[in-house]
């Protein structure tokens, strides 16, 4: 039952022992995995099960909360905790100034034709007066379509976020992902007139995808673009899917970090954003979800089984989220982290203010 669920992930928090509640995308139902120790455990090569949480720095390690306990519970539909107002709070102008600054120093390395594109981002602290479960709560009843997630290891720290962005999903050898970039607010009756600006930004993240998954994936195939809602914003996305083998590792390798988080080409992206924003994205825009879990699927009987009988199928499936919308809790603090992509045709201004409305959709669920 899902107090009852939520009771255990609290025992567990008290115990300071680790834990990760979430819930998928669409999805009635929440899964929570309890750790029975402390101990900070690593995955080498993505061959192991459990739940990973991976930083954006491709060098740092990446965590794995092992299939310990595993719980589940449907999400009863009178959710009583509703999103709080939501407060355009006014950022500190020292905090504009940088960040108008960051934007433009991006813009102009793009001109001098040193980058195709750069994501740069900002972190911003606020109060948050609430138990990390209600918060979470409220992200559930706010963002359906969204993964929604309360993470917490007592020796790394506790983040919570309603994503938007699949990484990758695996179940045998079928693969998918999307590229997903180009933002709007999103207005109840209206859809979102896109312009070339975020037309061309979202096909180069399309166009890095389908680059990097070349040659380790076969029958690749994109979607048409779609217009794609993600609480209060629009989003255009590409859906990708292919065939795989068995090389997960190099899958989620050539993708992460694509140009929806980073930028293009990679390396100077990479070296662009950490000489410049002057601030360590820890676990936003890494990735996080479950890794080689064991699905029981049951089967209806059919004609082809000649006993009549329905029967199981045994999956191996992944399904990793980019860690977009998050925040990270510290004692009664919260650290917001919100970027947008740098391309030649941005303007700083409307930069800044993109990143204001990404903030909203994670800072609406703070307050009561
Ligand atoms: C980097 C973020 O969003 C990315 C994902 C979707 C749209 C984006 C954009 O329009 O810039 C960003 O690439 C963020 O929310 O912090």
């Amino acid at each position: 039952m899902f107090p009852e669920v939520l009771k255990r992930v609290g025992e567990q928090l008290s115990n300071a022992l680790p834990f990760v509640v979430y819930r998928k995308p669409n999805r009635k139902e929440i899964h929570a995995i309890l750790q029975k120790d402390d101990m900070v455990h690593h995955t080498s090569d993505f061959s192991e099960k459990g739940f990973v949480f991976a930083p954006f720095a491709k060098q740092s390690p990446v965590i794995l909360l092992p299939y310990d306990e595993q719980l589940t519970a449907e999400i009863p539909s009178d959710n009583p905790f509703v999103m709080g107002a939501v407060d355009t709070l006014e950022s500190v102008a020292q905090d504009k100034d940088y960040h108008l600054h960051l934007v433009a120093q991006g813009i102009q390395e793009i001109h001098k034709g040193r980058l195709d594109k750069v994501v740069l981002s900002r972190k911003m602290e606020v109060d948050c007066p609430s138990a990390p479960l209600e918060v979470f709560q409220r992200l559930l009843a706010t963002y359906d379509t969204a993964f929604c997630y309360l993470w917490y290891h007592p020796k790394v720290g506790m983040w919570l976020g309603a994503t938007p962005e699949i990484l990758l999903r695996t179940s045998n050898n079928s693969l998918t992902t999307m590229s997903l970039a180009g933002t709007k607010p999103f207005v109840e009756g209206v859809r979102p007139a896109w312009g070339k600006k975020e037309l061309e930004e979202q096909r180069l993240v399309t166009d890095y995808i389908l680059r990097a998954l070349e040659d380790k994936v076969s029958n690749i195939r994109e979607s048409e673009v779609e217009s794609s809602q993600a609480g209060n914003l629009w989003h255009l996305r590409t859906r990708i899917t292919a065939v795989y083998k068995n090389n997960l590792r190099a899958i989620i390798e050539a993708l992460h970090p694509t140009p929806a988080v980073c930028g293009m080409p990679l390396q100077p992206a990479q070296r662009f954003i950490a000489e410049n924003e002057q601030y360590d994205r820890e676990y936003y825009t890494g990735f996080l979800g479950e890794l080689n879990l064991r699905q029981e699927i049951s089967r209806a009987k059919s004609e082809r089984n000649q006993e009549n009988k329905s029967y199981k199928v045994i999956k191996t499936a992944t399904e990793l989220f980019v860690n977009l919308r998050c925040m990270k809790l510290t004692d009664s603090k919260a650290t917001v982290f919100i970027g947008g992509g740098i391309t030649r045709d941005s303007d700083p201004e409307k930069e800044w203010q993109e990143t204001v409305a990404k903030s909203n959709t994670i800072l609406r669920v703070i307050n009561p």
